[in-house]
Protein backbone atom coordinates (compact mmCIF):
# COMPACT_ATOMS: atom_id res chain seq x y z
CA UNK A 1 0.00 0.00 0.00
CA UNK A 2 1.09 3.71 -0.61
CA UNK A 3 1.23 6.26 1.66
CA UNK A 4 -1.29 8.81 1.54
CA UNK A 5 -0.26 12.29 1.85
CA UNK A 6 -3.67 14.68 2.16
CA UNK A 7 -2.82 18.48 1.32
CA UNK A 8 -5.31 21.66 0.09
CA UNK A 9 -6.26 21.59 -3.39
CA UNK A 10 -7.07 25.19 -3.68
CA UNK A 11 -6.90 28.36 -1.02
CA UNK A 12 -4.48 30.23 0.83
CA UNK A 13 -2.44 27.25 1.45
CA UNK A 14 -1.81 25.31 -1.38
CA UNK A 15 0.92 26.68 -3.27
CA UNK A 16 2.95 27.17 0.02
CA UNK A 17 2.41 23.84 1.11
CA UNK A 18 3.69 22.87 -2.55
CA UNK A 19 6.80 25.16 -2.62
CA UNK A 20 7.61 23.64 1.21
CA UNK A 21 7.79 20.43 -0.29
CA UNK A 22 9.92 21.30 -3.67
CA UNK A 23 12.65 23.18 -1.65
CA UNK A 24 12.92 19.79 0.06
CA UNK A 25 13.89 18.18 -2.75
CA UNK A 26 9.34 16.42 -3.32
CA UNK A 27 7.71 17.73 -6.16
CA UNK A 28 4.08 18.01 -5.47
CA UNK A 29 2.22 18.51 -8.38
CA UNK A 30 -1.33 18.67 -9.16
CA UNK A 31 -2.41 16.80 -12.68
CA UNK A 32 -5.30 16.86 -15.15
CA UNK A 33 -7.31 20.02 -15.25
CA UNK A 34 -7.84 22.47 -12.35
CA UNK A 35 -11.00 21.18 -11.27
CA UNK A 36 -10.01 17.47 -11.07
CA UNK A 37 -8.40 16.75 -7.82
CA UNK A 38 -5.92 14.33 -8.74
CA UNK A 39 -1.97 14.43 -8.11
CA UNK A 40 1.55 13.37 -7.92
CA UNK A 41 4.66 13.10 -6.06
CA UNK A 42 8.17 13.05 -7.45
CA UNK A 43 11.51 12.26 -5.13
CA UNK A 44 10.25 9.84 -3.56
CA UNK A 45 8.85 6.19 -3.38
CA UNK A 46 5.40 4.84 -2.27
CA UNK A 47 3.70 8.40 -1.59
CA UNK A 48 0.42 9.09 -3.26
CA UNK A 49 -1.13 12.59 -3.22
CA UNK A 50 -4.66 13.33 -2.45
CA UNK A 51 -6.15 16.96 -2.75
CA UNK A 52 -8.25 17.39 0.12
CA UNK A 53 -9.47 20.95 1.18
CA UNK A 54 -7.68 22.10 4.26
CA UNK A 55 -10.68 22.06 6.56
CA UNK A 56 -11.38 18.53 5.58
CA UNK A 57 -7.85 17.21 6.28
CA UNK A 58 -7.89 16.72 9.79
CA UNK A 59 -11.30 14.31 9.87
CA UNK A 60 -9.69 12.44 6.47
CA UNK A 61 -6.53 11.86 9.46
CA UNK A 62 -8.37 10.77 12.03
CA UNK A 63 -10.24 8.52 10.46
CA UNK A 64 -6.99 7.17 8.95
CA UNK A 65 -8.04 7.71 5.05
CA UNK A 66 -4.61 9.41 4.94
CA UNK A 67 -1.29 9.00 6.65
CA UNK A 68 -0.33 12.47 6.64
CA UNK A 69 -1.85 15.95 6.02
CA UNK A 70 -0.76 19.66 5.70
CA UNK A 71 -3.65 21.84 7.38
CA UNK A 72 -3.14 24.80 10.15
CA UNK A 73 -3.06 24.17 13.64
CA UNK A 74 -6.53 25.87 14.16
CA UNK A 75 -8.04 23.45 12.13
CA UNK A 76 -7.36 20.41 14.07
CA UNK A 77 -8.61 21.62 17.30
CA UNK A 78 -11.74 22.97 15.66
CA UNK A 79 -12.15 19.68 13.28
CA UNK A 80 -11.19 17.05 16.29
CA UNK A 81 -12.42 15.99 19.80
CA UNK A 82 -9.20 15.43 21.38
CA UNK A 83 -7.06 15.88 18.77
CA UNK A 84 -3.49 14.80 20.56
CA UNK A 85 -5.42 11.20 20.32
CA UNK A 86 -5.66 11.27 16.42
CA UNK A 87 -3.07 13.40 14.89
CA UNK A 88 0.54 14.04 15.73
CA UNK A 89 2.12 17.21 14.88
CA UNK A 90 5.51 16.34 13.02
CA UNK A 91 6.51 19.93 12.07
CA UNK A 92 5.00 23.35 11.70
CA UNK A 93 5.70 24.46 8.01
CA UNK A 94 6.09 28.37 9.02
CA UNK A 95 3.32 29.67 6.70
CA UNK A 96 -0.04 30.36 6.76
CA UNK A 97 0.04 32.07 10.33
CA UNK A 98 -2.74 33.38 11.74
CA UNK A 99 -4.22 34.12 15.26
CA UNK A 100 -7.73 32.91 16.79
CA UNK A 101 -8.95 35.84 18.72
CA UNK A 102 -11.86 37.35 20.39
CA UNK A 103 -13.04 41.08 19.58
CA UNK A 104 -15.24 43.44 20.69
CA UNK A 105 -16.35 46.74 19.86
CA UNK A 106 -13.69 50.02 20.35
CA UNK A 107 -15.99 51.81 21.72
CA UNK A 108 -16.61 49.61 24.37
CA UNK A 109 -14.73 51.36 26.66
CA UNK A 110 -14.88 49.76 29.69
CA UNK A 111 -14.18 46.25 28.09
CA UNK A 112 -10.61 45.34 27.68
CA UNK A 113 -10.18 41.72 29.07
CA UNK A 114 -11.84 38.54 29.93
CA UNK A 115 -12.81 39.58 33.02
CA UNK A 116 -14.60 42.54 31.56
CA UNK A 117 -16.52 41.11 29.06
CA UNK A 118 -18.11 38.59 31.40
CA UNK A 119 -19.29 41.32 33.31
CA UNK A 120 -20.52 43.22 30.29
CA UNK A 121 -21.99 39.97 29.66
CA UNK A 122 -23.94 39.49 32.91
CA UNK A 123 -25.64 43.03 32.17
CA UNK A 124 -26.16 42.71 28.68
CA UNK A 125 -28.25 39.81 29.44
CA UNK A 126 -30.05 41.94 32.31
CA UNK A 127 -30.56 44.53 30.04
CA UNK A 128 -31.57 42.47 26.96
CA UNK A 129 -32.96 39.87 28.60
CA UNK A 130 -30.99 37.40 26.03
CA UNK A 131 -27.14 36.24 26.23
CA UNK A 132 -24.73 38.66 24.47
CA UNK A 133 -23.90 37.01 21.10
CA UNK A 134 -19.72 36.12 19.85
CA UNK A 135 -20.12 35.43 16.32
CA UNK A 136 -17.46 32.53 15.01
CA UNK A 137 -17.08 29.30 12.97
CA UNK A 138 -14.50 28.17 15.64
CA UNK A 139 -17.12 26.79 18.22
CA UNK A 140 -15.37 24.12 20.02
CA UNK A 141 -12.51 26.52 20.89
CA UNK A 142 -14.41 29.14 21.70
CA UNK A 143 -16.42 27.40 24.37
CA UNK A 144 -13.16 25.67 25.61
CA UNK A 145 -11.28 28.84 25.80
CA UNK A 146 -14.72 30.78 27.49
CA UNK A 147 -15.31 28.13 30.09
CA UNK A 148 -11.68 27.77 30.66
CA UNK A 149 -11.38 31.59 31.48
CA UNK A 150 -14.89 31.79 33.84
CA UNK A 151 -17.10 33.53 30.67
CA UNK A 152 -20.64 31.66 30.58
CA UNK A 153 -23.28 34.26 30.16
CA UNK A 154 -23.28 34.01 26.17
CA UNK A 155 -24.37 32.14 23.09
CA UNK A 156 -22.16 31.25 20.27
CA UNK A 157 -24.05 32.34 16.68
CA UNK A 158 -22.36 30.38 13.47
CA UNK A 159 -20.80 32.61 11.03
CA UNK A 160 -18.94 30.63 8.12
CA UNK A 161 -17.30 34.02 6.67
CA UNK A 162 -17.18 37.72 6.71
CA UNK A 163 -18.37 37.45 10.66
CA UNK A 164 -16.26 40.80 11.74
CA UNK A 165 -19.45 42.12 9.70
CA UNK A 166 -21.99 40.21 12.15
CA UNK A 167 -21.26 43.27 14.80
CA UNK A 168 -22.02 45.49 11.88
CA UNK A 169 -24.89 43.85 10.71
CA UNK A 170 -26.24 43.34 14.24
CA UNK A 171 -26.54 39.96 14.86
CA UNK A 172 -23.36 39.82 16.79
CA UNK A 173 -21.88 42.05 20.16
CA UNK A 174 -18.70 40.44 19.87
CA UNK A 175 -16.59 37.78 17.18
CA UNK A 176 -14.08 35.31 17.55
CA UNK A 177 -12.19 35.18 14.36
CA UNK A 178 -8.68 34.41 12.96
CA UNK A 179 -6.85 37.45 11.98
CA UNK A 180 -3.16 37.66 10.25
CA UNK A 181 -2.77 41.57 9.38
CA UNK A 182 -5.23 42.63 11.66
CA UNK A 183 -6.90 44.86 8.43
CA UNK A 184 -10.34 43.39 9.00
CA UNK A 185 -10.40 44.08 12.55
CA UNK A 186 -9.85 47.59 12.15
CA UNK A 187 -11.53 48.44 9.01
CA UNK A 188 -14.92 46.73 11.48
CA UNK A 189 -14.04 49.03 14.43
CA UNK A 190 -13.09 45.93 16.62
CA UNK A 191 -10.42 45.63 19.13
CA UNK A 192 -8.75 42.45 20.18
CA UNK A 193 -9.30 41.73 24.02
CA UNK A 194 -5.59 41.80 26.01
CA UNK A 195 -6.12 38.18 26.85
CA UNK A 196 -8.16 37.45 24.22
CA UNK A 197 -5.74 35.03 21.96
CA UNK A 198 -7.38 31.94 21.67
CA UNK A 199 -4.60 29.96 19.73
CA UNK A 200 -1.58 30.62 17.50
CA UNK A 201 -2.04 28.62 13.90
CA UNK A 202 0.17 27.54 11.27
CA UNK A 203 0.15 25.27 8.85
CA UNK A 204 1.50 21.91 9.81
CA UNK A 205 2.47 18.47 8.73
CA UNK A 206 0.59 15.82 10.73
CA UNK A 207 0.30 12.09 10.99
CA UNK A 208 -2.24 10.27 11.71
CA UNK A 209 -2.74 7.77 14.48
CA UNK A 210 -5.52 6.21 13.00
CA UNK A 211 -4.40 5.02 9.64
CA UNK A 212 -3.17 1.70 8.78
CA UNK A 213 0.75 1.73 9.13
CA UNK A 214 1.73 -1.46 7.51
CA UNK A 215 5.55 -1.43 6.80
CA UNK A 216 4.95 -0.27 3.30
CA UNK A 217 3.67 2.76 4.66
CA UNK A 218 6.49 2.84 7.54
CA UNK A 219 9.14 2.57 5.02
CA UNK A 220 7.61 5.23 2.60
CA UNK A 221 7.31 7.56 5.63
CA UNK A 222 10.95 7.04 6.77
CA UNK A 223 11.93 7.58 3.44
CA UNK A 224 9.85 11.09 3.15
CA UNK A 225 10.44 12.05 6.74
CA UNK A 226 14.59 11.92 5.85
CA UNK A 227 13.99 13.86 3.08
CA UNK A 228 12.44 16.50 4.87
CA UNK A 229 14.54 16.76 7.13
CA UNK A 230 12.06 16.69 10.02
N1 LIG B 1 -5.90 35.73 6.98
C1 LIG B 1 -6.32 34.50 7.16
N2 LIG B 1 -7.62 34.27 7.23
C2 LIG B 1 -8.11 33.01 7.38
N3 LIG B 1 -7.35 31.91 7.51
C3 LIG B 1 -6.04 32.10 7.46
C4 LIG B 1 -5.47 33.39 7.29
N4 LIG B 1 -4.15 33.22 7.27
C5 LIG B 1 -3.92 31.93 7.43
N5 LIG B 1 -5.05 31.24 7.56
C6 LIG B 1 -5.16 29.79 7.78
O1 LIG B 1 -5.54 29.14 6.59
C7 LIG B 1 -6.30 27.99 6.89
C8 LIG B 1 -7.57 28.01 6.07
O2 LIG B 1 -7.22 28.02 4.75
P1 LIG B 1 -8.28 28.27 3.61
O3 LIG B 1 -9.03 29.51 3.92
O4 LIG B 1 -7.61 28.10 2.32
O5 LIG B 1 -9.17 27.01 3.82
P2 LIG B 1 -10.68 26.83 4.13
O6 LIG B 1 -11.44 27.97 3.62
O7 LIG B 1 -10.87 26.45 5.54
O8 LIG B 1 -10.85 25.57 3.27
P3 LIG B 1 -11.81 25.30 2.11
O9 LIG B 1 -12.51 26.56 1.72
O10 LIG B 1 -10.89 24.77 1.06
O11 LIG B 1 -12.68 24.28 2.74
C9 LIG B 1 -6.56 27.98 8.38
O12 LIG B 1 -5.70 27.07 9.02
C10 LIG B 1 -6.22 29.40 8.79
O13 LIG B 1 -5.70 29.49 10.09
O1 LIG C 1 -6.32 40.05 9.70
P1 LIG C 1 -6.59 40.00 8.21
O2 LIG C 1 -5.35 39.92 7.41
O3 LIG C 1 -7.51 41.10 7.77
O4 LIG C 1 -7.31 38.60 7.88
C1 LIG C 1 -8.41 38.15 8.59
C2 LIG C 1 -9.57 37.86 7.73
O5 LIG C 1 -9.26 36.85 6.77
C3 LIG C 1 -10.15 35.73 6.91
O6 LIG C 1 -11.23 35.82 6.08
P2 LIG C 1 -11.21 35.15 4.64
O7 LIG C 1 -10.42 35.96 3.72
O8 LIG C 1 -10.87 33.71 4.75
O9 LIG C 1 -12.74 35.29 4.29
P3 LIG C 1 -14.00 34.74 5.08
O10 LIG C 1 -14.71 35.99 5.46
O11 LIG C 1 -14.71 33.92 4.07
O12 LIG C 1 -13.57 33.94 6.27
C4 LIG C 1 -10.60 35.82 8.36
O13 LIG C 1 -11.85 35.17 8.56
C5 LIG C 1 -10.69 37.30 8.58
O14 LIG C 1 -11.94 37.82 8.16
Amino acid sequence: MTLKLGVPSKGRLMEKTFAWFGKRGIELARTGSDREYAGAVAGVEGVELVLLSASEIPRELSEGRIHLGVTGTDLVREKLAAWENQVEEIAPMGFGQADLIIAVPKFWVDVETLDDLDAASAAFRARHGFRLRIATKYHRMIREFLRDHGVADYQLVDSQGATEGAVKNETAEAVADITSTGETLRANHLKILSDGLVHRSQATLLRSRKAPWADSERTALKALLAKLDV
